[in-house]
């Protein structure tokens, strides 16, 4: 605790109680280097206004010294967090490190922890630019900046540097500010933002600043115009870096990668006709990369002075590169900190140096994009900690696939003359009264601007948060129960009727831009599955701001009836393995006793989309599930749809609460102890809730 900033007169108490609460358990204490401890004492210090640690500025510390470019060396680091060291040195390594010694490779992970730290800072410490994870593994995207060259230890002054300066001295000047140095961590949930209808626009700002550094030129290039030149640097430990400098407008900053790749590959498939399904210009870009390295290795003497693969060009690089090691899919883990060591490592820390030997193996996981390119846009995967395996394996779908006894009736002739708006054209949303689509939920939901209005979102959140205070459902025969025992069901538990937001679909005369049409257009911003050391496992989180009421993804799955829900939780708990499902119950009030294969519900244990690493947090989550009807009138199917409940932060971890109710013993509330972190987390067994209570006491 010393080494956090903790004083034995600061930690002690803390610690008694803790120790009193776990009843002389000391292995959650210890766990992840005395976490428990730290967060405890983060929490009393959080009740009692006192300053926190210097934790704050050593993070500072650690994003200058990757977002300068002066060499390594030269920045005074305070590194003294073990739990950072050890991230930074691999397992098992908790003393306090030189900074002197850390390498480019270290810098990097050391800001991947940065980040991690400023997702969970109740004081944000510096909004721009931001650094860290979406840089790492996402697609080699160096993104709109000016020219970086500039010399080894000193400050960058040219016009053309301007930019990096700024950055540089607003972290500088954050660092100084002792106001900052007072931030400490907290789990809090963030204060309810009024709406933000500022959406538009956002999916093609680029908020990650790139990561790039003092570079090797080659002089290769510079035979167009806006092209000046490849530069190729490689580390000791071989990683490359490869970088493409254009000349750009300024006024043109804004330009996302994303856009600028698409165009690219358009550009490619008009003008080879032929290209792999898979083809991207990331992809393109890595086995460039990967290349040179491969050569590299092959040519020492490419290594020599005055080559492009320079060996002190210590340039850390942010790598997509294509997972070696995915696990099967009958890994019983749901990820989480159950994540078999054994595991072959296949991403360290999402900075991979190159292996040649890892290249002979098969791909099976493609982790600059998870979705296998059938979403609109890539959804990268990083792990960030030292648990180097990749997510559990799975077939990823973009839209939910019958299993086999779903009864999912998708047909034009069931769709009634009052279930689309036949007579419409265009966009819905510009007629001056709603259209029959809009009119089944009371008007249009939907903003111009995409986002769910406010009251409806607010309502659905509340349905949510206090289940009892609004309807629930009590079947005669429940269909869950039933699958359960047939022969002698139990009593129905209850379901939440939750309000739905129709769409026009295709039986409608208005256009695929037509703003009653969200969910269906498909997933629009920037995700990315990542490792949360929080003992969650896997996470979704976004890497753009979201306003509240921005739709995100769905929960796809397969379809399944009750009883095949139920066969597949009995198989898979014996082996330990935990389900993804959601039942679609949130109509089964509107009709008499329903048919298993009418009660349905979703698993994207083996099939899913995204929608499947989302955590649960309980109440104050950032999204919440709402039913949208695209296809079918009857609500027996329909989609489970995540939106924004209030303005969520690029690099936050998206959450919903799952509803489970963990005192139900008997319940699903078995599956997990909720790590979720919330100040109202109702599993009262939580190892961080009674840490937090520990704490306060
Ligand atoms: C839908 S999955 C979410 C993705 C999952 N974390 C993974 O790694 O694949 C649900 C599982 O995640 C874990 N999980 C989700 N929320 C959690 C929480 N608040 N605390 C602990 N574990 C959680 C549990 O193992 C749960 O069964």
């Amino acid at each position: 605790m010393k080494l956090l900033g903790f004083s034995k007169k600061q930690a002690f108490p803390v610690l008694k109680q803790l120790v009193k609460t776990f009843n002389n358990n000391w292995e959650p204490i210890e766990d992840e280097c005395y976490r428990a401890l730290a967060d405890a004492i983060l929490d009393s210090q959080d009740s009692q206004q006192t300053p926190a640690s210097e934790q704050v500025r050593i993070l500072l510390s650690t994003a200058l010294h990757h977002s300068s470019d002066l060499p390594y060396q030269q920045i005074p680091l305070h590194f003294t967090d073990p739990y950072y060291c050890r991230c930074i040195l691999g397992r098992g390594r908790k003393q306090p490190m030189s900074t002197q010694s850390l390498t480019a490779q270290q810098g990097m992970i050391a800001t991947a922890m940065l980040l991690q730290a400023k997702m969970t800072m109740k004081t944000p410490l510096v909004k721009r630019p931001r650094v860290g994870a979406a840089d790492f593994g996402q697609d080699l995207q160096p993104g709109p900046r000016q020219s970086t060259a500039s010399t080894q230890g000193s400050l960058p002054t040219s016009p053309q540097t301007s930019h990096r300066q700024t950055r540089y001295l607003t972290l500088a000047q954050h660092a100084a500010d002792p106001a900052i140095g007072d931030a400490v961590m907290s789990k809090e949930p963030k204060p309810e933002p009024g709406t933000d209808a500022a959406r538009i626009g956002s999916t093609v700002q680029n908020t990650c600043e790139p990561q790039v550094v003092p570079m090797r030129n080659n002089g290769v290039g510079s035979s167009e115009a806006s092209f000046v030149e490849v530069d190729v640097a490689s580390s000791t430990n071989g990683v490359v870096k490869m970088s493409l400098k254009c000349n750009l407008d300024p006024s043109k900053f804004s330009i996302s990668m994303e856009e600028v790749f698409k165009m690219v590959e358009q550009k490619c498939l008009h003008s080879y006709k032929v290209l792999p399904p898979d083809f991207s210009i990331g992809k393109l870009m890595s086995e460039v990369c990967q290349s040179v390295a491969q050569l590299g290795t092959m040519q020492p003497d490419v290594h020599s002075s005055g080559g492009s693969l320079h060996k002190e060009a210590a340039a850390p690089f942010v790598k997509p590169i294509a997972c070696m090691a995915a696990v099967g899919i009958d890994d019983n883990s749901a990820g989480g900190s159950s994540m078999p060591e054994s595991l072959e490592p296949c991403l360290q820390n999402s900075i991979v140096a190159w292996d040649p030997e890892f290249a002979q193996r098969r791909t099976t996981l493609d982790v600059t994009d998870i979705s296998k390119g059938e979403e609109r846009v890539r959804i990268s995967v990083v792990n960030e900690f030292d648990s180097e395996t990749c997510p559990p394996s799975f077939y990823y779908i973009p839209r939910n696939i019958v299993f086999q006894n779903a009864c999912v009736n998708i047909s034009i002739a069931r769709i009634g003359d009052e279930d689309c708006c036949a007579d419409c054209s265009g966009n819905c949303l510009s007629a001056s009264f709603p259209c029959a689509c809009a009119r089944a939920t009371g008007g249009f939901v939907y903003t111009p601007e995409g986002l769910v209005k406010t009251a409806f979102l607010d309502e659905c959140t509340f349905i949510n948060h206090f289940p009892e205070k609004h309807h629930r459902f009590y079947c005669k025969a429940c269909p869950l129960e039933r699958s359960k025992n047939e022969a002698s069901p139990g009593p129905c538990k209850g379901h939440l009727v939750r309000k739905f937001i129709k769409e026009c679909w295709s039986k409608c005369g208005c256009g695929m831009q037509c703003g009653n049409r969200v969910i269906q257009r498909g997933i629009t911003c920037r995700l990315q599955v990542y490792f949360t050391h929080e003992g969650k496992g896997w996470g979704l989180r976004t890497l753009e701001d979201l306003p509240k009421g921005a739709f995100v993804c769905e929960y796809a799955g397969e379809v399944l009836t009750s009883t095949e829900m139920y066969g597949r939780t009995i198989q898979n708990g014996r082996n330990g393995k935990h389900m993804k499902q959601v039942h679609l119950d949130a109509d089964w009030n509107s009709g008499g006793v329903l048919r298993d294969e009418e009660a349905l519900g979703l698993d994207g244990t083996f099939y899913g989309n995204v929608g499947r690493f989302i955590n649960h947090r309980c109440y104050d989550a950032n999204l919440v599930q709402i039913p949208v009807e695209v296809e079918t009138p009857d609500h027996h199917y329909y989609h489970v749809a995540f939106f924004t409940t209030k303005k969520v932060e690029a690099f936050e971890e998206l959450t919903w609460d799952y509803g489970i109710d963990f005192d139900d013993v008997g319940g699903p509330s078995k599956a997990f102890r909720c790590m979720c972190g919330s100040r109202y987390c109702r599993d009262r067994r939580s190892p961080r809730r009674m840490g937090r209570a520990a704490g306060r006491n």
